[in-house]
């Protein structure tokens, strides 16, 4: 269940915020928000819910924009960056959301296809067959080129929607909550191929979770939001070697009950 060591490189740092703020209306979400991700790196971020983890996604995606503060995306400044840069930087950047659902009338083939061919001028169809083969091969699922979304398992649609946004070579991946709704045996599977795809694209990534079995699996560091900050920054065992009454019951809850 520990994470296995990935190969991280302490000297790129591939996200960096500093000092971020922001608010909706009368409401402080993000009171001054730090965070390096170095490249090669598990991030993990925990926090309650409604604590501000979805807007921190969506301001490093360039979704919504920052009060105030730095947020640079590899290398890109991204409180001053054009919208022909941001549609670029989010090719880079790989989304596993909740709701990023496949396309229901399309084969998985078609599904993957999909961003290649909309992305990639030029492509062509070997190059594209190849690809689609390789990303299946990396989720376990070459078997289901061929089926449709509906006759997929919930892991499995998962696997596939991981496998849809591996297939353009992300360097950095956000995942939001990969394990929710999903049955203990194919969570684990799922903190595997977390893992996995750390090592084989080499990536960097901000895993949201309230799972903690997902967190220490696949966490190289955890960060945990409270009042707006982060304000635990460590390994799981650093972060939960507290009685602080904000952290305790997220390790209470998941192991103890
Ligand atoms: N576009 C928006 N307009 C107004 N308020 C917003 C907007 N987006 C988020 N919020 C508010 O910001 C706060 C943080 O929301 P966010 O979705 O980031 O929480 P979260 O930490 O991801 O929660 P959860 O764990 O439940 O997903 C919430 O109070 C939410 O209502």
């Amino acid at each position: 269940m520990d994470k296995p060591k990935a190969h991280i490189d302490h000297n790129d740092t591939v996200i960096k915020i500093r000092g971020l703020e922001k608010a909706f209306g009368d409401f402080q979400v993000l009171r001054g928000v730090d965070l390096d991700l170095y490249q090669g790196e598990n991030l993990v971020v925990l926090g309650r819910s409604g604590t501000g983890k979805s807007v921190l996604i969506k301001i490093i995606s360039g979704l919504l924009t920052a009060d105030k503060g730095e947020v640079v995306v590899l290398g890109e400044d991204m409180n001053t960056i054009s919208d022909a840069s941001l549609q670029e930087l989010r090719k880079r950047i790989g989304f596993s959301f909740q709701n990023s659902a496949l396309y229901d009338s399309m084969t998985v083939r078609k599904n993957l296809e999909f961003p290649l061919v909309r992305n990639r001028k030029g492509v062509t169809r070997k190059e594209i067959n190849s690809s689609v083969e390789s990303v299946l091969e990396a989720v376990g699922l070459s078997h289901t080129i061929n089926q449709m979304p509906s006759e997929l398992s919930g892991g499995q649609r998962k696997r596939i929607g991981i496998a849809r946004t591996l297939i353009l070579n992300p360097e950095v991946m956000l995942y939001d909550e990969p394990t929710a709704g999903l049955d203990p045996i194919t969570c684990l599977e799922i903190n595997d191929l977390i893992n996995e795809v750390q090592e084989r694209y080499h990536t960097s990534s901000i895993i949201i979770t309230h799972d903690l079995t997902c967190a220490k699996s696949t966490g190289d560091r955890i960060a945990m939001l409270l009042d707006g900050q982060f304000q635990r920054v460590g390994s799981f065992d650093e972060i939960f070697d507290t009685k602080d009454p904000r952290v305790k019951p997220f390790f209470d809850y998941n192991f103890i009950q």
